[in-house]
Formats: structure tokens, sequence, C-alpha cells
């Protein structure tokens, strides 16, 4: 398999209105993928229809190869923190335990392999010592690392991770790039929206930049999409955050949304 995405005049909505739309594209393989684009263009709706939870309005997807529902099981994923539940009343090491539901059933025992996994997962994100807290005890950042190790214990392919530097202290940055970092060399595939152009040229290999609609309540769609040094240019970006002043130097990217 050479594409781990496969998109082909794409659009995804909600109640058969598109909200992001004209999306073809090819995601090799092992690529980092910055998906980046103003407030409301499509990016937490593109990577719900990659999962299969939007719905496909118009064109053909094809995720590791497979239907978006069937490939679920190989994915990983992030939402964004605003759409979680914080309180429930779980510890973290349950938390990255329903991680398992997905390829293997919220019924089947858990068994040894099992928690060695989540053992890995907690480890692997620095939270082994935190297992038996309580999950909304957790600092924000913590949560998000939790979120993560729950994303990784199923062993994903794909990880598509919704904004997950949103609020975060320098140490959890930190830790959240090198991991970044880590999973692409291991072959994973990685999408990650963000606000922030200077994540995607610390860690991400490709960009696709996401424009909003052209009037209010049309759908967001690609201003560019390709390796981050041909497709995040000062063009591509203005046309993508349209009413905001860009600056873009020979390393650094800023955006800074213009008040009214
Ligand atoms: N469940 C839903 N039902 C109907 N419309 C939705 C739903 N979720 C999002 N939308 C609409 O789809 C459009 C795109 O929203 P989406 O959350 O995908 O944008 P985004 O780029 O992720 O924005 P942000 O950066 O603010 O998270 C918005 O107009 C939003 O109001």
């Amino acid at each position: 398999m050479t594409a781990a995405l496969e998109l082909h005049d794409a659009a995804f909505g909600y109640d058969g209105v598109a909200r992001v739309e004209g999306l073809s594209l090819e995601v090799p393989c092992g690529a980092a993928v910055a998906l980046i684009g103003p407030n409301g263009s499509g990016k937490s709706t593109l990577l719900r229809g990659i999962l299969g939870l939007a719905e496909r309005t118009a064109g053909t997807v094809r995720v590791l190869g497979e239907a978006p529902e069937r490939a679920r099981r190989r994915i990983g994923s992030l939402p964004q923190a605003d759409t979680r539940d914080a309180t429930l009343p779980i510890t973290l090491r349950q938390a990255v335990t329903m991680g398992l539901y997905r390829s293997r059933g919220a019924l089947a025992p858990i068994g040894r392999s099992g928690r060695a996994a989540v053992a890995a997962a907690l480890e692997r994100v620095g939270l082994a010592e935190l297992a038996a807290r309580r999950f909304g005890e957790l600092s924000g950042g913590q949560q998000q690392r939790g979120i993560l190790a729950r994303a990784l214990v199923s062993d994903p392919q794909l990880l598509l991770l919704d904004e997950p530097f949103n609020g975060l202290d320098r140490e959890n940055r930190e830790v959240l790039l090198r991991l970044v970092g880590e999973l692409r060399a291991e072959g994973r595939t990685i999408v990650v929206s963000t606000h922030d152009l200077e994540i995607a040229q610390e860690a991400c290999s490709h960009v696709l930049l996401l424009a909003s609609g052209h009037r209010p309540g049309q759908p967001g769609h690609p201003a560019a999409f390709g390796p981050l040094d041909a497709a995040l240019t000062l063009d591509a970006v203005q046309h993508a955050f349209q009413g905001t002043t860009v600056e873009l130097d020979h390393h650094t990217v800023t955006t800074t949304r213009e008040t009214e």
C-alpha cells in the first residue's frame, strides 16, 4: 500500500450539508501531516470524516486501503479537548484501557497482553506513576497525554490528533512534539490539526492548509497540500487565513489574527 489516505474530490459534513469540500489528496504512509486552517474551516470535520464519523457528502475516501468504517480499528484518535468528558469516575489506567475496546470489543477480556499494552502506553507518555489516579484529577496537559496513550494502546497505523497542542505548557508541548517524532520514525502516519505553524515546521513532513468558505456558511476547502517546504508558502497561508497578518521568514511563520 502506498497511500495511508486517498481522497478524491471528497466532501464531509452533517445532515447532507458539506462543511469542507474539494479534497483531492494522497497522504503517503509514514507522513506527518499538519492540518492547518482558521476556525470553522472544517479541520475537525475532516478528521471525523476520515474516521467515518462525519458524513461523506461527495467524492471517495480510502483510509489505509479500506473504507473509513472498516479502517477505524487501525486508527488512534485524540478528539478536541472540549469534546471530551473529563468527569468520568475512572482512573487513568482505565481511561487508557478503553483504547483497546475499538480493536477487541468492550466485552473481550483484557488479558496479560492488554495490560502490558496499557502499561507500555502509559510509560511512553511518561505517566506510568499516575496510572491509579482519577482521570479528572490530572492536569489538562496530563489528561491530554493520557488520551494520547489511549489512542496509542491499540498500536494504530494512523493517528488523528485534533489540536493536541492547545493549552499545553512548555513541558507537555515538548513531550508531545518528541512523541510525534518518535511515532513518525516508527512508520506510523499522523494527521495533526494545529493553529501553530511552528509546530507544523518542527514535527511534520506535509501540510494541508484549509481556507474558510468564501461566504459565511459555505464549506471550507484546501488552499494547499504537499510536502511542507513546497506547500507552506506565504501565498497559501494568506489565502487560508484571510483577514490576518502573516509573517514568513526563513524558519519561522507566525500568524496573528487581526482584531476588528
Ligand atoms: N455536529 C455538527 N453538526 C452540524 N454542523 C457542525 C457540526 N460540527 C461542526 N459543524 C460546523 O461545521 C463547520 C466546520 O467546523 P469544524 O469544527 O470542522 O471546524 P474547525 O476548522 O475544526 O474549527 P476550529 O478550529 O474552531 O476547531 C462549522 O461551520 C461548524 O459550525
